[in-house]
């Protein structure tokens, strides 16, 4: 059975529509990604999922318990971190952890749940004195605090610093390793490329494809990327006109095509034909970014990695 199953959901917020017809499975133990643009409806989903927000049509089991008949029993075993988590902000990282640990019946220890987050340093700080990433931090521990089989992250690594982000990777790695259901929102794409086993790809509240990371980019029809600096003024036409190129587009003064096919070969002739000198070639396989884009075909956040 699946850990999480979610089907037809469907939420307007007045004339937005934040999920349109939203279906996911979640399998037991697995990592799975909820990947999208901002304003996707991830987030939305997730809500609906955890029996925060009430979805206006379709159903959800979480473990095989309906979010909002078996509300209480659901709390035992669904952990959530939601983007802006609302925290005392007068207590401590220690007494916030402690608190939220006494709502579970079998709950994590706190320190050991503080040292997994890396704030075993602030542990007599308050909330409201912590920094965003620390906050951040402490938000995922309440969420592991009653030892979760099941746990939403949202945007779980936003405001951390690179090596706060690796730390929390490895702690969900770890969860894994322990049998935990994960299901990780986010837009980061080396994220979820390098944690999750598969990813639901949203695009204005419908979910375009499921599949493992790599899948995604198969999917998209897509196996190779190459980019450069044009030395001069470029027409993008120029390419978009050779059959391998899928697609083009500038992203920090450097152009970026993927496509199939002897992608290199065709693309340098059709420079050198059209009087185009190029700077700093590379030429890679594509990943999961250059997938999203082919797959939802709009500019994501105009981020380049
Ligand atoms: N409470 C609300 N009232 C009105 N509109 C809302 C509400 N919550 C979300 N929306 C709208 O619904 C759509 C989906 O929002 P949602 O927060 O689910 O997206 P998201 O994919 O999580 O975005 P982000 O990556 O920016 O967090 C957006 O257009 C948003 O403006």
């Amino acid at each position: 059975m699946g850990a999480i199953e979610a089907r037809g959901l469907k939420k307007r917020y007045g004339d937005t529509v934040a999920a349109a017809d939203v279906s996911l499975d979640v399998g037991s133990g697995e990592i799975y990604g909820v990947l999208g643009r901002n304003g996707a409806g991830k987030t939305t989903v997730v809500e609906m999922i955890a029996g925060l927000r009430r979805p206006d049509a379709g159903s959800v089991r979480v473990l095989g318990l309906d979010p909002w008949q078996d509300r209480s029993r659901v709390r035992q075993v669904l952990g959530v971190q939601l983007q802006e988590a609302a925290l005392h902000g007068a207590l401590t990282v220690g007494e916030l952890v402690r608190l939220h640990r006494t709502f579970y019946r079998d709950g994590a220890d706190p320190a050991e749940l503080i040292e997994r987050v890396g704030l075993t340093g602030q542990r007599g700080t308050r909330f409201d004195k912590l920094s965003g990433g620390q906050r951040q931090r402490v938000s995922v521990a309440l969420a592991l605090a009653g030892r979760p089989r099941a746990v939403i992250l949202d945007e779980l690594s936003t405001g951390l610093d690179p090596e706060a982000r690796r730390g929390m990777w490895a702690m969900v790695e770890r969860l894994r390793d322990d049998g935990v259901t994960v299901v990780l929102v986010s837009h980061l794409m080396e994220e979820v490329e390098r944690l999750c086993d598969r990813v639901a790809l949203i695009d204005a509240g419908r979910v375009v494809a499921v599949d493992t990371p790599s899948g995604l980019v198969r999917r998209a029809g897509l196996d190779q990327v190459m980019r450069f600096r044009a030395a001069g003024p470029f027409d993008p036409a120029v390419l978009e006109r050779v059959d391998v190129v899928h697609s083009v587009r500038t992203a920090d003064e450097r152009v970026v095509v993927t496509g199939t096919g002897d992608l290199l070969q065709a693309v340098s002739t059709a420079l050198v034909r059209a009087d185009v000198t190029v700077l700093d070639t590379s030429f890679q396989q594509a990943g999961l970014e250059d997938a999203f884009l082919a797959l939802t075909g709009d500019p994501f956040d105009g981020e380049e990695r």
